[in-house]
């Protein structure tokens, strides 16, 4: 058995099984110096510093392996030397698995205002209160490190969706000098730079930058500029060419993404780790995901409904509390509608990945996905 122990800082990916029934999925294991990861996986969302409404402990009922945070915000508040000083991120959360940080570029197109994108970088005025910012490789690298997360993302342009070819190809070259600066700012000391492929829905622009990102030796890789409004089959066909396109020895990380069935679709495709505020988000807003389908709790028929949300469900809330309860405390707008929510809502989504990795080990994941997708389309029908 090889040596599962990593040099400080350093991930290293180990592919285990690939899927003998006829799709590109495979079990692996990134053994990280916070513990090890089973891939194929899905990691939930913490922005802040916090997986929204649930604690570390309840992380771990779940077996969470591992939850991202974002340099944006955290640079923005409580700041990124705050958390330097209280000891890095899993101490400052008391988190002692692995962790994954965003490098920013994302959110700075997504959430501030005035922003300016430069050879240089992103200038950037706050969401919160309009104080400006400066992102450049260097820094958001420097940032990335001072959190300490395990893995940290490449300073990456992700292009709107609406630019024109001729902007993307410009975009995918900065990205590129960007990452060589990536690179170069990394101290290899504690976390793992992965390299970020952009590319949009041209499978042309898709392959060459595939080929300049892998050009640089990484961790590992991840596929951005998905998940940004296009249609889901386009993600799809977008992944089913480009997850390939990356080294197959190495973890393949597809950004924000995604519902149920985009994550069992992309896994045949060949992709490894996952992240979406999804499960998190639509707890908030009491939609609940079922074996039998969404839920939307506030709904007047479950009002004296005394089933659980799922009854195939294992998790706490399920075993707990009924619909009409949880529908009663959605409606009072009682904190602890949050947190049941988001305990189910996440338990669906890994357990969900158990069972994906259960069924790869075994080679029969083609089924797997042909009736998971069957089932999907019947319910949303
Ligand atoms: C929710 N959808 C979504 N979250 C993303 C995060 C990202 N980070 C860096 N680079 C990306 O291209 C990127 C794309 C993304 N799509
Ligand atoms: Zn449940």
């Amino acid at each position: 058995k090889g040596d599962t122990r990593v040099p400080p800082g350093l991930v290293r990916f180990e592919l285990l099984h690939e899927d003998q029934s006829g799709t590109k999925a495979r079990r692996g294991r990134l053994n990280t110096p916070h513990g090890p990861i089973e891939t194929p996986i899905f990691m939930p969302v913490g922005t802040v510093g916090s997986v929204k409404g649930v604690g570390p402990d309840d992380l771990k009922t779940l077996d969470a392996q591992i939850i991202l945070g974002n340099t944006y915000h955290l640079m923005l508040r409580p700041t990124d030397a705050l958390v330097g000083e209280m000891g890095g991120l899993h101490r400052f959360i008391s988190w002692d698995r692995p962790m994954l940080t965003d490098s920013g570029g994302f959110q700075v197109f997504s959430l501030s205002e005035k922003r300016k994108i430069t050879e240089e970088g992103a200038a950037f005025q706050s969401h919160l209160d309009g104080s400006r910012h400066f992102l450049s490789p260097e820094r958001s690298i420097e940032i990335q490190e001072t959190l300490g997360a395990d893995v940290i993302m490449a300073f990456d342009e992700c292009p709107p969706s609406t630019e024109d070819r001729a902007y993307l190809e410009k975009s995918l070259a900065r990205t590129t000098r960007w990452l060589h600066r990536c690179v170069k700012a990394w101290s290899r000391e504690r976390s793992s730079l992965f390299g970020i492929v952009q590319g949009g829905l041209h499978d042309d622009l898709r392959k060459r930058h595939a080929e300049e990102v892998c050009a640089v030796d990484l961790p590992g890789y991840a596929l951005g500029g998905y998940s940004v409004g296009e249609a889901p089959e386009a993600m799809h066909a977008g992944v089913a060419y480009s997850a390939p396109l990356l080294p197959r020895d190495k973890p393949r990380y597809l950004m924000g993404v995604g519902t149920p069935l985009d994550l069992v679709t992309c896994v045949e495709h060949g992709v490894d780790m996952f992240d979406c505020v999804l499960p998190t988000r639509c707890a908030r807003n009491g939609l609940l995901f079922t074996s039998e389908g969404k839920l939307v709790i506030r709904n007047a028929a479950y009002a004296k409904d005394p089933r659980p949300v799922d009854p195939a469900c294992s998790c706490y809330t399920c075993r707990t509390f009924s619909r009409s309860y949880l529908r009663h405390l959605f409606a009072a707008g009682e904190i602890l509608a949050m947190r049941l929510n988001t305990l189910h809502n996440l338990h669906y989504f890994l357990d969900l990945m158990a069972q994906v990795r259960r069924a790869i080990a075994e080679d029969r994941f083609a089924a797997f996905a042909r009736d998971f997708r069957a089932k999907a389309v019947a319910q949303e029908a």
